[in-house]
């Protein structure tokens, strides 16, 4: 088999390892799954590419032990599905539908989204297991494993990794050193392929040119492989980013809050840090959107923090920080940027001096932080920096004592406090019932729009609270008069 010979007889040793295991993982699913059970996700990229070639010397390798048969491979036995979409580039799909032709590859063509296609491809077929071309600098890889079962909310099946450790490296000395064809635009400067739309040759492989159409190295000379997504066009560009640029156009600056904790959800610990940020908030000027609380889950955290950081000028989470199994956060927030959870040494450092002695597991393994996004905040009153992940706050605070440093930290190092003009505030009290108040209250919203005006009350028969809010006391002041006028006099007490 020549895929198997070429490595065999090369001398690149890293390279010999990597393609070990990830034989190894290709025999153990295909004893653990008949031929129909499983199925191979290609869609013409580099790592695609490679797993191919893999599969191909996987299931010749396997079949050889069975029967120990020496016979070539007359075509590839496993079932090929090729998610084919309007943005893919055109050379992609010819690559695709090229290599199909040569290995003897029968593509099951799906013309749907991966859910929906892989919903019917499961109805229709016995597959249990499908193999893909993820590896573990991609942001979809973020939490898994060789083996990793399809998230909560996909349809059943094994995602099988092969290649989950292989680095940008590995990928080009095992395509080039088997020589096997790859899609051409690889040759162009492009090094990870998405859609058209957000897909562009990678600038670090430019060649300064004199003429005038730019050109670009070929994607394996890139040399540090951590930078092989610079080509993607970030889809959230016009998104929200940080405290300070865009959101510097808004009156009042909007947070949200999300806690991370199974517990809370369960009743068995109260969560006490939200009440208090809220209130730490609002006393800086921020509005607080929301309050979240999300289960210690990957994909929870990373739906919750993508949505609220596309709204919100800052998020705020804590709670699932820190080296327990359930200590999701950080990968969760990783995966809501697109980006990969990587060692940080400087973060290291820290956890180092903190922990030296007590540590049993990898150090390395605790500093990671989501890669290419993270500003370490240092403050000489915090042991471990604050971690800012673009416009997401990861506080380690796991009590209301030491969120309090944490925040005076915060507040010193950003401009949390600084940059909005304060809201000026007041709030009355009134033992009148609430239809009393109801309709004299809409009408003052009309007459004073720029006032916030909030209610609420302690007990169904209790006082009502009358909260006034807006820039400007003098203007409060009026909505006050205006709304005093509207009943005998006495009946609202300031509580200042
Ligand atoms: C065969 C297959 C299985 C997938 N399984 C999952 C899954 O279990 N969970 C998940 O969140 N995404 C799953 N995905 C989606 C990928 O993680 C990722 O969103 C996809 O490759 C799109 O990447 P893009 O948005 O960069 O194009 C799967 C994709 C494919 C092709
Ligand atoms: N449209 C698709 N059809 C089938 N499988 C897909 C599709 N998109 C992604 N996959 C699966 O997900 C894997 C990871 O995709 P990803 O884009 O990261 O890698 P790639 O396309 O192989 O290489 P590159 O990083 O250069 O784009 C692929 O190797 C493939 O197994
Ligand atoms: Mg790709």
């Amino acid at each position: 088999m020549e895929i198997d010979k070429a490595i065999g007889e090369c001398d690149d040793k890293r390279l010999k390892t990597k393609y070990n295991n990830a034989i190894f993982v290709i025999k153990r699913a295909l004893s653990l799954y008949s031929i129909e059970e499983v199925a191979f996700s290609f869609n013409g990229g580099k790592d695609s590419t490679v797993l191919l070639h893999l599969l191909r010397a996987g299931y010749f390798l396997h079949k050889k032990e069975l029967s120990s048969s020496n016979g070539g491979l007359s075509g590839f036995p496993v079932r090929t599905i090729y998610f084919e979409s309007p943005s893919a580039f055109t050379e992609i799909n010819a690559f695709t539908y090229d290599a199909a032709q040569t290995y003897g590859i029968q593509l099951d063509i799906i013309r749907q989204d991966f859910k929906s296609g892989l919903e019917a491809l499961l109805k229709a077929n016995p597959i249990r297991a499908i193999f893909l071309g993820v590896r573990i600098g991609d942001p979809t890889a973020v939490g898994q494993e060789q083996f990793s079962p399809s998230s909560p909310g996909w349809p059943p099946f094994m995602r099988v990794n092969p290649i989950l450790d292989w680095s940008y490296r590995d990928v080009w000395a095992f395509l080039l050193t088997c020589k096997v064809k790859y899609c051409s635009l690889y040759d162009q400067g492009y090094t990870s392929i998405g859609s058209i739309h957000d897909t562009v040759p990678n600038a670090l492989l430019s060649v300064n040119d004199t003429s005038s159409k730019e050109k670009f190295k070929p994607a394996y000379l890139l040399s540090d492989g951590r930078l092989e997504r610079a080509g993607r066009v970030k889809k959230n560009a016009a998104l929200k980013n940080d405290v300070g640029s865009d959101s510097q156009n808004h009156e009042v600056l909007l947070a949200s809050v999300i806690a991370v904790g199974d517990e809370i959800l369960s009743g068995t610990v109260e969560d006490q840090l939200g009440l208090s940020l809220c209130k730490k908030l609002t006393s800086v000027g921020w509005s607080v959107q929301q309050t979240s609380v999300l289960r210690n889950d990957i994909d929870s955290v990373s739906e919750e923090v993508d949505r609220q950081r596309s709204i919100c000028d800052m998020v705020f989470i804590y709670g699932g920080v820190g080296p327990l199994h359930s200590d999701v956060t950080l990968a969760g927030v990783a995966k809501a940027f697109g980006v990969r959870l990587a060692p940080d040494e400087e973060f290291e450092e820290y956890l180092r001096h903190l922990i030296s002695e007590q540590c049993t597991g990898d150090r390395n393994e605790m500093a990671q932080l989501p890669e290419g996004i993270t500003e370490l905040l240092h403050h000489e009153k915090l042991s471990v920096p604050l971690i800012k992940c673009r416009n997401v706050i990861v506080l380690a605070a796991t009590n209301t004592e030491e969120l309090e440093k944490e925040w005076e930290c915060l507040t010193e190092l950003t401009k949390l406090g600084g940059s909005t003009s304060l809201m000026e505030s007041k709030r009355l009290m009134t033992s009148l019932t609430d239809v009393e108040v109801a309709e004299p209250l809409s009408k003052l919203g009309l007459e004073f729009p720029d006032i916030y005006l909030g209610c609420y009350r302690k007990s169904r028969r209790g006082p009502i609270i009358i909260c006034l809010k807006g820039k400007d006391n003098a203007r409060i002041e009026s909505a006050v008069q205006a709304l005093c006028k509207k009943f005998k006099e006495g009946v609202f007490v300031d509580m200042k």
